[in-house]
């Protein structure tokens, strides 16, 4: 990546223990202007405690963090000031509508009175809550509520943005909408940095995903690149009789047959030069095939083979199929 000076985010070997706990050992976190970073870890990873330092609310034991190139040990002030942070618990509050809300944010940014109610409106337009402007906050559901945090962060127009686990607890259809607003962001070029337990919300979202796992990021890169490292891709040829079967079986090393499905499984990390070469064989062999498939390692299969986890923890398996459904 770039040099450092040039990240809206950059990092260097943060360390944070409570007490004798060790929540961070060692972390490097480099994003550079207008992308999108996903930090994907279990409950209890250290995500939010990276947050924190990053936002300059806790301080690490040891490490650096710069943050629009302002380092924040020297000159929090401007870092924070380059800032939005939206995190788990909500900063709202429920005594107050929506709009007073937003307005309490435009007061405490000092936005001129007319500048600030036009940017209150436009901001309840976009998070879509104008119909419920004016009634509590108490009567907002999870996902509105989430909605006017995100919203409340932006008056003050941050380019870079820090979501801590901006979609927990909601619902697929909420949860979707959050990522459409959260993609609207990254496309007017904000730097967001997002954690998530959501591998589909890694995927989906971030340009870049570390995985942070034991105090230490034990892998990152791309979606595509993560999925990459881990073997299980396959080219699945489908046949309509067992001789077909046998005799495809007997042109691939390596491939895996399976009589009752009559199926033929090839090892391939899914290149068009791969299965244009199967192609040809088995043309060239007179082998009639019934159909063929593709299977990619997903982020499900990445996460558990770097993190050593052998099951699924049930807040993500659980995430996952409320994430899918
Ligand atoms: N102020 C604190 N004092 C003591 N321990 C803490 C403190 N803050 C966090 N921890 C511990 O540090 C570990 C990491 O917590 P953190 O909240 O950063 O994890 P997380 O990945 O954000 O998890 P979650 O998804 O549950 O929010 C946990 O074991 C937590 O109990």
């Amino acid at each position: 990546m770039t040099d450092r000076a040039q990240m809206a985010i950059a990092a260097s070997g943060l360390r944070k223990a409570f007490g004798d706990h060790v929540v961070l050992d060692g972390i490097d976190v480099a994003v550079g202007a207008g992308r999108v970073y996903a930090m994907l870890g279990p409950n209890g990873a250290g995500k939010t405690t990276v947050v924190n330092i990053l936002t300059t609310l806790l301080t690490a034991d040891a490490g650096t963090v710069v943050i629009a190139g302002h380092d924040v040990a020297t000159a929090g002030d401007a870092a924070r000031a380059a800032i939005g942070v939206t995190g788990q618990l909500s900063a709202v509050d429920h005594l107050l509508t929506g709009r007073e809300n937003l307005q309490l944010m435009a007061d405490l940014r000092h936005l001129r009175k007319r500048e600030g109610r036009e940017r209150v409106q436009q901001l309840l337009q976009h998070f879509d809550l104008v119909d419920a402007a004016d009634k509590l906050l108490s009567t907002y559901s999870l996902g509105m509520r989430r909605r006017l945090d995100l919203a409340m962060t932006l008056v003050g127009d941050p380019r870079i943005l820090f979501l801590d686990e901006p979609t927990t607890g909601l619902d697929p259809r909420s949860r979707r909408t959050m990522w459409e607003l959260i993609r609207s962001l990254a496309a007017g070029g904000v730097t967001i940095f997002l954690t998530t337990q959501y591998l589909e919300e890694a995927d989906e979202l971030a340009d870049w995903i570390a995985v942070l796992d034991g105090g230490r990021i034990v892998a990152e890169g791309t979606s595509d690149a993560l999925k990459q490292r881990v073997p299980g891709g396959h080219i699945r040829l489908q046949f309509t009789d067992a001789e077909a079967l046998a005799s495809a079986a007997a042109h691939f090393d390596g491939a895996t047959t399976d009589d009752e499905a009559l199926t033929l499984s090839l090892p391939s990390d899914g290149r068009p030069d791969d299965v244009r070469s199967v192609l040809d064989r088995l043309e060239r062999a007179g082998i009639e095939l019934g159909g063929l498939s593709m299977h990619t390692p997903d982020l499900d299969d990445v996460f558990f083979a770097l993190t050593g986890s052998g099951a699924k923890t049930s807040a993500t398996t659980d995430s996952l199929e409320r994430a899918t459904r």
